[in-house]
C-alpha cells in the first residue's frame, strides 16, 4: 500500500517536453486514472513512477519517502501493459510463477504455488493454468498479465492502457473486474487511458493530462459537472459539451450567429467574449420551446437518440429519449436548463466559476 507524490517533474526527450512541471498526489488505495490524448505524457508519467524513466528534475515520493533515486525493484510497483509481454511458450502457471522465481526473490515452492493459485482464482483463470499462453485469447492473456502483477503483491499497480487491445464487450467485462480487483486488493492503482468512458467509470479520481501538464484532478463527477476549462469540458462526455461563442447581456446568453436564452446569473462575464457550455442532455426539446433548429443528423443508440441540430451557424448535440419521433431535416424547438450552462473565458478557455 502506498501514497505516491510527484513534485515538479520535468522530462524532455531532446526538444520534446514530455512532462512540464508535473505535480500529482495519489492517495493510498486510490484508483487513480490519468486521462489524456496520444502524446499527452501518460506513459512517461507511469514510467517515472515506476523508476524506468529518470526525470530531468523534480521528486518522486513513495509513502512520503524520497524515492527519486530508487531503482524499479526498490519501488515495489508492478506495471501492466497494453501488450501482454508474456512468455508464449510457457504455460499460464509458468508465466505466473516467473516473477516469483527471479534470483532476488526467496520464495519456497509452496509459497509460489499458493500465490499463483490465489491469483488464478481471483482472475478466474484456474482452468487455464496448464495451457500454453500462445493458445489463449486476448482477454485471457490480459488476465494472465494482470495475474503476473498480482502474484508479486506490489504496493502499487501501474496499468498502461491494459484494455485497449481488447474488443468492446471484453473491455466492458474487464473494466468491472478490475474495479472489483482493486476493492479486493485495496492497493493503489494508477491506470492510464485515452478512453474517457474508462476513466469516468473506473476512477475514484481522474487526472486530465494535456501536453505534459496536469490540467485538472477531481472525481469523475467534478470533472464532468465542473470542468476547469474548455479543454476538460471537451475531453469527457459522449458527445462532449456543446461550446458556443457569445456574450452575456441582461441575464441572457446571446450566442453569436445563433439565438438568445436565459442563464442563471453568476455575476461575472457580462460584457466580455464568452464561450457558453451546455451538455447535450441539458438541452430540452419540446414544442413551444423558444429556439428553432434543424436536424442535421440522428443517431439511434437504443435507449437514447443523439441529435445534431443546426441553429444559425452553430451545430449542437442534444440527447433525447429514443421514443422521440424525429427525422433528418425536421425543424425542432429547444431550450436549455439555465442553471446548467457554464461560462468560459473565450480567450483562455477558463471556467469563470473558477476565476
Ligand atoms: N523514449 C522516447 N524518446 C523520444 N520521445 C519520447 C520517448 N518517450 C516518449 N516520448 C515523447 O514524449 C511525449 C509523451 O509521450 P508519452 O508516451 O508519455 O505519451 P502518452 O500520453 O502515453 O501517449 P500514447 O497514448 O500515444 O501512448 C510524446 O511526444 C512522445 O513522442
Amino acid at each position: 500500500m502506498a501514497d505516491i507524490t510527484l513534485q515538479g517533474i520535468n522530462k524532455s526527450f531532446g526538444q520534446n517536453r514530455a512532462l512540464r512541471n508535473l505535480d500529482l498526489e495519489i492517495k493510498d488505495g486510490e484508483f487513480f486514472v490519468l486521462l489524456g490524448q496520444t502524446g499527452a505524457g501518460k506513459t512517461t508519467t507511469l514510467r517515472v513512477i515506476a523508476g524506468l524513466e529518470e526525470p530531468d528534475n523534480g521528486k518522486v515520493l513513495i509513502d512520503g519517502m524520497d524515492a527519486t533515486n530508487w531503482n524499479a525493484a526498490q519501488r515495489d510497483v508492478a506495471l501492466v501493459l497494453q501488450q501482454y509481454s508474456l512468455y508464449p511458450r510457457l504455460t499460464v502457471r509458468g508465466n505466473l510463477e516467473f516473477p516469483l522465481k527471479s534470483r532476488t526473490q526467496n520464495f519456497t515452492p509452496e509459497q509460489i504455488k499458493e500465490r499463483v493459485d490465489k491469483a488464478a482464482e481471483t482472475l478466474q483463470i484456474t482452468r487455464l493454468l496448464d495451457r500454453k499462453v500462445e493458445r489463449l485469447s486476448g482477454g485471457e492473456m490480459q488476465r494472465v498479465s494482470i495475474g503476473r502483477a498480482i502474484v508479486r503483491e506490489p504496493r502499487v499497480f501501474l496499468m498502461d492502457e491494459p484494455l485497449s487491445a481488447l474488443d468492446a464487450n471484453l473491455r466492458d467485462v474487464l473494466r468491472v473486474e478490475l474495479k472489483k480487483l482493486h476493492n479486493e486488493l485495496g492497493a493503489t492503482f494508477v491506470f492510464v487511458t485515452h478512453d474517457q468512458i474508462e476513466a469516468m467509470s473506473m476512477g475514484d479520481k481522474v487526472g486530465v493530462l494535456n501536453k505534459g501538464q496536469l490540467v485538472q484532478v477531481g472525481t469523475p463527477s467534478e470533472i464532468y459537472n465542473n470542468p476547469l476549462n474548455t479543454f476538460v469540458a471537451g475531453s469527457v462526455g459522449t458527445p462532449p459539451m456543446n461550446l458556443m461563442n457569445g456574450t452575456l447581456e441582461g441575464g441572457e446568453a446571446r450566442i453569436d450567429n445563433g439565438f438568445s436564452l436565459p442563464v442563471t446569473a453568476i455575476g461575472a462575464g457580462a460584457g466580455q467574449p464568452l464561450k457558453f457550455g451546455v451538455r447535450p442532455e441539458d438541452l430540452v426539446l419540446e414544442s413551444g420551446a423558444p429556439v428553432e433548429g434543424r436536424v442535421f443528423d440522428v443517431e439511434d443508440h437504443g435507449v437514447i437518440k443523439i441529435l445534431t441540430i443546426d441553429v444559425g451557424q452553430n451545430r449542437l448535440h442534444a440527447t433525447v429519449s429514443a421514443q422521440m419521433k424525429v427525422a433528418l431535416d425536421d425543424a425542432v424547438r429547444f431550450g436549455w436548463k439555465a442553471d446548467k450552462v457554464l461560462l468560459f473565458d473565450q480567450k483562455n478557455g477558463r471556467n469563470l466559476a473558477y476565476a
